[in-house]
This record gives structure tokens, C-alpha cells and sequence, in this order.
């Protein structure tokens, strides 16, 4: 058992995090319900900031928003100085509504719409992510009559296959996200992109993938991107002033992962750039990464209440809890596996192994597989660690249950950032029918 952050047990043998007990916690806001310790996410943000700067490389940590979006979250990365990546219109407007510099905001995503990228346009985001050539297309549509240009990276796959689950890898050449780096894609794209007077090419990205503990990958990405810049600066004269190499930095669910700090990541894809530059002769380029997972996921805590049990005679013991894939959809999606605890109980002995279900009409609801934890009663506060990253981002209304809130803690005082959803809420797009249909 692993405890993140500022998680500890406190005198009553309760779980507590941020300095805040969380049974009381449950008493105040219900359940289920989100917990993010904040000091923790300060810490690898700064983990990951300050890191550059020991390194004295200039650079952008950008946070992927898709990890968790919400005002509060953007107010407090932008207190961090952090940049921002969003991937849609909606990240985009809740990032201009919590007030983010958008100078700061880079905008992702391989099928944006031209009302996304007017939108992000006119909000003026400090650097477009140009995914394809369909893009390319829109852009200049676009920004046909602009004075100014518009700051894009190019995306590109670099054909690296990062370890991890087959539906979060990114980087390898079958992907739907990027310019092939080795198929002549990307070299039509910049000659578009530079035809452009009102597009300005700052460099290139590449994400191979999330959840990813070793680095290699990233290493080996930096190293495909550098021999094609190589090429370039000879045959184009073309010098980037960004590489970003995005995020997908893994972190500890259960004691089986090994992630490395994040000052650790950032020092090996500085020593491989810098290998590269050194070996190509050209200017150190500014280095963009976009953390999201390790930035949020260990410091979000889902707390749920026990309730039904089912044994199944010398096999195992069901017990259901009032959220699920409703609001973690991980374990049903990537067979994700994760710790847990009773919040309320935390000093007792853990006398039976179990598995937490959810209450979604699934059978796949399924939250862990085989858990140990004290005799489970109704009421218990089951405590699931490591869930701040597509956790709440990727909640669902699913059987119609109602996504839960969202509570920061910080020493010792806690804060609803999101509100309970309510039934009321759950209906409020609804209309009903009319007689042209309904024929009553
Ligand atoms: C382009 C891009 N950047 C950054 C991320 C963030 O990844 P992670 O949350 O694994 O750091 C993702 C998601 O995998 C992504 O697609
Ligand atoms: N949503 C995924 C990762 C995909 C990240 C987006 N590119 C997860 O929960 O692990």
C-alpha cells in the first residue's frame, strides 16, 4: 500500500488528505466524490518547471487539460505558471473562462472544426498543434486576410510503440494522429505550412503515448525527429525553434509500477536533445513536454460508500459501492488496476480479500479485482487512490447517475470546485416530445 502525497492516517485511524479527514469530508460533500490533494499537484508541477530550469533550457511544461478539466484546475496552473494544452472547443472555452492567458494555451486535436479553430483564433492561443493536411487547409482559409500569423507546431508520428496498452499508444506509424515522419507526409506539410505567410512554423510535436515508465521511447523519439531535422536544415533550411515531445509520464497506481519522478524524465529528454543538437551543430531549440497524468492522477482520490455484498461460495465476494464506471470508466476501458482502502478503517487488519464493484448495469463494471481490506459493512468509506487523471475528464452519465463532485483540499481546508450533478441537471437538456411524433 502506497500512500501518495500528503495522504496519511490521522489519530481517529481515518484517512487524510491535504490536512482534511476524509470521513468528514464524506459527512460534508456525500459520496461519491473526487478528492484532489493540491499540494501534491504544486509539487510535480514544480517537479516537472524546475527541472528545465537546473538544466537552463528554456521551456514550456504545458498541463494536457484532458486529465482533468475544470476552472479551478486551469486557475491553479496558471498560478503555477504552467502552459496549457486543450484538444477541443470545450477545454478551450473553460480554459478562457478560468481566465488562462491565452497566450499560454496551445490547442491540439486531429479533427478540430473550423468554428474550434476560429474560436481559437480569436482567443489568440499562443501555438496551434496542426495535426493534418485538412487542417492545414483550414488555417489558411482562415487566416487568408490576417496581418498577423499564427504561431503551429506540426505534429508528426515518429514510429516509436511506447509499452504500454494498446489503446494509448500514439506514436507508432498506424496511428490516426499526425504527419508520418518517415513517409514523406510531413515534409508536404511544412512546404504548405511555409507557403503561408500567415502561419508561422515554430517547430514540431510528437506524443507516443501515456502511462509510459521508462524512457527510452522518448529518447528514441527525440533522436527520430532530430535525424529528419538534420535532413531538413540542409534541404530546407529549415531550423525549428520548439520541439515538444508531449507527455504520456507514468505514475504509480499499484506497487507493480515504477515510475520515475518527474525531474527524472525531464533530465533524460534534455540529455538527448541536447546529444542532438550538439551532433547536428544547430541551436538548442526551446523543449515543450505536456504532462497531464502525472500531474493530477496520484493526487485524485474517488471516495465511495459500501453497500450491497454478493458471495459467490469459495470464489470470491462482490462488494458494490455507489459510483463505478460512471465515474472511472479506466478498469472497464484499459483493464486499469488500482489500490484501495476503507477510509474509516484504516488501522484494521485487512482480513479478506475482495472485489469492488460498481453499480452500473454492467458486468464489466468492475472498479478491482481482488483487494484486501478489513470485513466490508454498508456504510464503510471505500477509498480508491490514483484517480485524478480520466477520471472525472471522462465521466459519463451512463444508467443516468449523476457525475460526482469535485473537492480540493490543501492544508487542512477543503473546496468544492465542481458541484454534484443532480437528477434535475440530468434532464435539463431533455424536451419532450411532440404531437408531430407522439401521436396521442
Ligand atoms: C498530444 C497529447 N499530449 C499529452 C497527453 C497527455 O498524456 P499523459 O496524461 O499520459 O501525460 C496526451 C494523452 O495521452 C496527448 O494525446
Ligand atoms: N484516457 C487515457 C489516456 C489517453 C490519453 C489521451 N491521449 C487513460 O485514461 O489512460
Amino acid at each position: 500500500m502506497h500512500f501518495h502525497g500528503t495522504s496519511r492516517i490521522n489519530e481517529k485511524g481515518h484517512l487524510e488528505i491535504g490536512g482534511v479527514d476524509t470521513v468528514s469530508l464524506t459527512e460534508t460533500y456525500g459520496t461519491p466524490l473526487y478528492v484532489y490533494d493540491v499540494a501534491l499537484i504544486r509539487e510535480r508541477a514544480r517537479g516537472f518547471k524546475q527541472a528545465f530550469e537546473r538544466a537552463n533550457v528554456k521551456a514550456q511544461v504545458a498541463y494536457a487539460s484532458k486529465a482533468f478539466s475544470s476552472i479551478a484546475m486551469f486557475q491553479l496552473v496558471e498560478e503555477e505558471g504552467l502552459s496549457l494544452d486543450v484538444v477541443s472547443g470545450g477545454e478551450l472555452f473553460t480554459a478562457i473562462a478560468a481566465g488562462f492567458p491565452a497566450s499560454r494555451i496551445h490547442f491540439h486535436g486531429n479533427n478540430k472544426s473550423r468554428e474550434e479553430l476560429k474560436m481559437a483564433l480569436d482567443a489568440g492561443v499562443g501555438c496551434i498543434v496542426v495535426d493534418n493536411f485538412y487542417e492545414i487547409s483550414l488555417l489558411s482559409e482562415l487566416t487568408q486576410n490576417s496581418s498577423s500569423s499564427v504561431p503551429v507546431l506540426l505534429r508528426v508520428t515518429p514510429g516509436v510503440e511506447a509499452h504500454t496498452h494498446d489503446y494509448i499508444t500514439t506514436g507508432q506509424e498506424d496511428s490516426k494522429f499526425g504527419f508520418g515522419l518517415l513517409n514523406g507526409q510531413i515534409e508536404k506539410a511544412i512546404s504548405m505550412v511555409q507557403s503561408q505567410s500567415a502561419i508561422e512554423l515554430l517547430g514540431f510535436h510528437c506524443h507516443i503515448g501515456s502511462q509510459i515508465f521508462d524512457t527510452a521511447g522518448f529518447i528514441l523519439a527525440a533522436e527520430k525527429i532530430f535525424e529528419k531535422l538534420r535532413e531538413w536544415k540542409e534541404e530546407l533550411q529549415y531550423v525549428p525553434s520548439v520541439v515538444n515531445l508531449g507527455g504520456g509520464f507514468g505514475i504509480r497506481y499499484t506497487e507493480e509500477d515504477e515510475p520515475l519522478a518527474p525531474q527524472a524524465y525531464v533530465e533524460k529528454i534534455v540529455e538527448a536533445v541536447k546529444n542532438q543538437v550538439s551532433l547536428l551543430g544547430m541551436e538548442m531549440p526551446e523543449i515543450w513536454i505536456e504532462p497531464g497524468r502525472s500531474l493530477v492522477g496520484d493526487a485524485g482520490t474517488t471516495l465511495y460508500s459500501a453497500g450491497s455484498q454478493k458471495d459467490v461460495p469459495d470464489i470470491r465476494r462482490y462488494i458494490s459501492v455507489d459510483g463505478g464506471m460512471s465515474d472511472n470508466i479506466r478498469p472497464a476501458l484499459y483493464q486499469a488496476k488500482y489500490e484501495a482502502v476503507l477510509a474509516n478503517r484504516m488501522r484494521e487488519a485487512h482480513t479478506e480479500i475482495v472485489s469492488i464493484a460498481g453499480k452500473c448495469c454492467e458486468s464489466g463494471d468492475m472498479l478491482i479485482w481482488d483487494v484486501p481490506l478489513p470485513q466490508v459493512e454498508a456504510g464503510d468509506i471505500v477509498a480508491m487512490f490514483c484517480t485524478g487523471a480520466y477520471g472525472y475528464s471522462m465521466a459519463n452519465n451512463y444508467n443516468r447517475i449523476p457525475r460526482p463532485p469535485v473537492v480540493f483540499v490543501e492544508n487542512g481546508e477543503s473546496q468544492l470546485v465542481i458541484k454534484r450533478e443532480t437528477y434535475q441537471d440530468l434532464i435539463g437538456l431533455d424536451l419532450p416530445i411532440s404531437s408531430k411524433i407522439l401521436h396521442r
